[in-house]
């Protein structure tokens, strides 16, 4: 019998998932795994916990879907915390597993967690790309070509077309039974639980649920459900609420949906009710994500670094008090401390929000770029390490955008944006 495993990490969804079709289709048996690796767990990058509350409720949601899921097609979802590679490696000999799939994803430490992986095991470790919505064969340039410029990055793949996303894959041949799985999720929901400090509260959570069927719900919510994709451009600059832009990211950035999924539905709406500006700029900022997944995917660790990919010298001090007053929402500038309130509440931030409270770290309090990176980090029910690494470089100057540090007048952008103060009150009161 023809045993194989495949490696669940950023893309916990069966649609659109070219590696599980391919397994399922070439062997009789086959079971996902999910590692969440304990580095997770533990002070990491500035003493910062990678893995925050609102992530890990939703992680842990998306996982019970998945393996529903896999269940239904006769299979099953092992969950293990721990080291990737070890615990990958213990499993391929225990079962006499002879192929093992992965999904690349341009994170340094995900990376090398398959590296790790592929040195212990003498099995093929086969890899696949699901996280963009091109492959890297697709780009019209070699990835040390990719451009520094958004807009030029933009202009290359803007206009071509990208492959329709697949139909899950069927049954498997052999139904997967196991006497006793290595740890079933409420255990180790157990596990995870009692090493966050905090427990989950409900009462202002934004309603992210995690899993594919509910991301494509929202994907369908946003479209043709209710045409909020119609006035996307004139509403996306929004604070609060839920309907101002598409809140699709924690269900990308986990891999519950993907882009090609995402695309392919706003190309489905226009060809139905027609294109406008709007439903082009939803296209757009996909394309944000693409460009800065294939930056992490060409820059590696230089992503996490001081002086960034350009390796420009960026605003450089660390004032203990001022981070943690940012952090915690105790800044003294009214904005910028609704804004962290409303992160630690909900785990969610708009973008506009995100850009005044990294431009307050950054130039106000002269506080080091990375401190804040690993604080959304922490903190974001979407981080997404490309997006959210990429995006504060970006804003320190030390990252693509040409014109060198952005600083925000945090008073006009109030003015802007939170003329009447609402937005503040809800917050801070
Ligand atoms: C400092 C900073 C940190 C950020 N960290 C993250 C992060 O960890 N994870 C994350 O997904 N996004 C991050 N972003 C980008 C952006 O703020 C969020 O993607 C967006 O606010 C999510 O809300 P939405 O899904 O409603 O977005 P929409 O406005 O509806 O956009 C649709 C999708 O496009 C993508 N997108 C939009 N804007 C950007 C952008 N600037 N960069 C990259 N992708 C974009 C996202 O996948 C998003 O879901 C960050 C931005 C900043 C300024």
């Amino acid at each position: 019998m023809r045993k194989a495993i495949y490696w669940f990490r950023y893309d916990l969804r069966l649609e659109d998932n070219p590696g599980w079709s391919q397994l399922v289709a070439n062997n009789d048996w086959v079971i996902g795994v999910y590692v969440m690796p304990s580095r997770w767990l533990l002070p990491q990058r500035y003493q910062q916990k990678s893995l925050g509350l609102h992530r890990q409720e939703f992680l842990l949601e998306s996982l019970q879907q998945l393996r529903q899921n896999l269940r239904e097609k006769g299979s099953e979802l092992i969950l293990i915390v721990g080291e990737p590679a070890a615990a990958l490696s213990r499993l391929i000999e225990e079962w006499d597993i002879g192929a093992i799939t992965v999904a690349e994803h341009p994170g340094s430490d995900e990376q090398a967690d398959v590296q790790r992986l592929r040195e212990k095991i003498d099995i093929p470790l086969r890899t696949v790309e699901n996280f963009t919505l091109f492959d890297r064969a697709e780009l019209p340039f070699n990835l040390t070509e990719l451009p520094l410029i958004f807009s030029q990055f933009r202009k290359w793949v803007e206009t071509r077309p990208f492959t329709r996303s697949l139909p899950p894959a069927p049954r498997l041949r052999q139904p997967v039974v196991l006497n006793n799985s290595p740890c079933e999720l409420d255990q180790w929901l157990g596990i995870v639980r009692a090493q966050q400090l905090v427990q989950p509260g409900d009462s202002k959570r934004l309603p992210f649920r995690g899993g594919s069927t509910a991301g494509l719900a929202q994907l369908h919510y946003f479209l043709a459900g209710q045409h909020l994709i119609n006035n996307y451009k004139n509403t996306r600059n929004g604070l609060d609420g839920w309907d101002f832009s598409s809140k699709l990211s924690p269900w990308l950035a986990n891999g519950c949906l993907s882009a090609r999924q995402v695309a392919q539905a706003i190309k489905d709406y226009e060809q139905a009710h027609g294109a406008n500006e709007s439903t082009y700029w939803l296209y757009f900022e996909l394309l944000w994500r693409e460009y800065f997944q294939w930056l992490a995917f060409r820059f590696g660790k230089r992503l996490f670094a001081l002086r960034g990919i350009q390796d420009k010298n960026p605003l450089l001090s660390f004032y203990p008090e001022a981070y943690t007053a940012w952090c915690a929402g105790n800044t003294g500038n009214a904005f910028v401390d609704a804004f962290m309130r409303q992160l630690a509440a909900t785990g969610w931030m708009s973008n506009r929000g995100r850009q005044i409270v990294a431009s307050y770290l950054i130039n106000q309090l002269g506080v080091d770029w990375r401190y804040g990176a690993a604080w959304f980090e922490q903190q974001l029910i979407d981080y997404d390490c490309a997006a959210n690494w990429g995006n504060w470089q970006y804003l320190a100057g030390v990252g693509t955008d040409p014109r060198g540090r952005r600083e925000f007048n945090i008073q006009k952008q109030r003015d802007s944006y939170d003329p009447d103060g609402s937005f503040i009150a809800r917050w801070v009161g």
